[in-house]
């Protein structure tokens, strides 16, 4: 599986909801999109799915372009809508047949993919009854009916309680492994945890994208977690106004220095401390937190 999207944009009247998108997706990965409400993750899924034609830009689905793709991929939309008078097996044996499987190969398929969603012993109950997670999971079986090598699941979590939330982010950690994914969220700790890699939106532009473990080393030299064994007012005045150091801010245990040239910052930390003989407990280069990356990103 490989999909890449090129300078992909899409205007509505007005408003152009996403402006030259650009990115690659590589089998076996989970992706999140990550943005705030309004940066134009829904519009770039429902493009990547098939329901929505760009203004601009190419689509390429393992060498495909300009083709229709939705055989390909699987789909679940922010807000899905079932039948409740249904069973959860009548349901995926009738959208089976819908992606234009035998009915003896819906059948097959609906009762494997209950079983890896967790909903075998409720499949015979009406989908009215599920709990907002079974919705979401029987959702994500729906998308994954026609065998796609990449499921769309556009916010899966967002409206589900911490129990249904648990159940669905458990499911995708372990759908994982067979099928590449790539979803979108405004949850900022959803994406750390269970995404490969990361495609930051804003204003309907990608500001940011690579993989967790890249943007970490991108953004971890940027920072750097201090403690002295005395702390004054003045030690921040003094090591803000440092070469190298963007910005300091107290942390609970001591300050964090936020800097722009890390060699420059720590040579003129260290040559402070020394002068001024403060007692340094700690000095360590930290992790920036997904949050702050994405502040420091969108520059807030
Ligand atoms: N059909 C439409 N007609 C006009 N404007 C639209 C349409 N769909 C989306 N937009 C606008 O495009 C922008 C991006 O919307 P989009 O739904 O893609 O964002 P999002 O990141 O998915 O946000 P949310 O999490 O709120 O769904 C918004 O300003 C939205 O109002």
């Amino acid at each position: 599986m490989r999909l890449k999207i090129d300078q992909l944009s899409k205007t509505f009247n007005q408003t152009q909801a996403v402006k030259d998108v650009s990115f690659t997706l590589e089998a076996g990965n989970c992706f999140a999109l990550l943005g705030p409400n309004g940066a134009g993750k829904t519009t770039t899924l429902r493009m990547l799915s098939g329901l929505l034609k760009p203004t601009s830009g190419t689509i390429d689905f393992e060498g495909f372009t300009g083709h229709d793709i939705r055989e390909k991929i699987g789909y679940l939309p922010q807000y899905p809508s079932f039948y409740g008078w249904m069973s959860g097996k009548e349901f995926l044996v009738y959208v089976g047949q819908l992606a234009a499987l035998s009915k003896q190969e819906s059948i097959k398929r609906a009762d494997s993919l209950l079983e890896l969603v967790g909903i075998t012993k409720a499949k015979h109950r009406r989908i009215s009854k599920y709990s907002g997670g079974m919705k979401q999971r029987l959702g994500i079986a729906q998308a994954m009916i026609h065998q796609p090598s990449l499921i769309m699941l556009d916010e899966p979590v967002s409206s589900l309680d911490p129990i249904g939330r648990r159940e669905v982010l458990n499911l995708m950690e372990a759908l994982k492994e067979k099928t590449t994914i790539l979803f979108s969220t405004h949850i900022l700790s959803d994406a750390e945890e269970i995404s490969d890699g990361l495609i930051l939106m804003h204003e309907g532009r990608v500001l940011e994208q690579g993989l967790l473990t890249e943007l970490h080393e991108k953004y971890q030299s940027q920072k750097i977690e201090l403690s002295f064994k005395a702390f004054s007012e003045n030690q921040l005045a003094v090591l803000s106004a440092l070469p190298g150091i963007r910005e300091v801010t107290p942390s609970r245990t001591g300050l964090t220095c936020f800097i722009n040239d890390p060699i420059l910052a720590r040579q003129s930390i260290l040559a402070k401390t020394i002068e001024e003989n403060w007692q340094l407990n700690q000095f360590s280069l930290a992790k920036m937190t997904l949050e702050e990356m994405f502040m420091e990103v969108i520059g807030q």
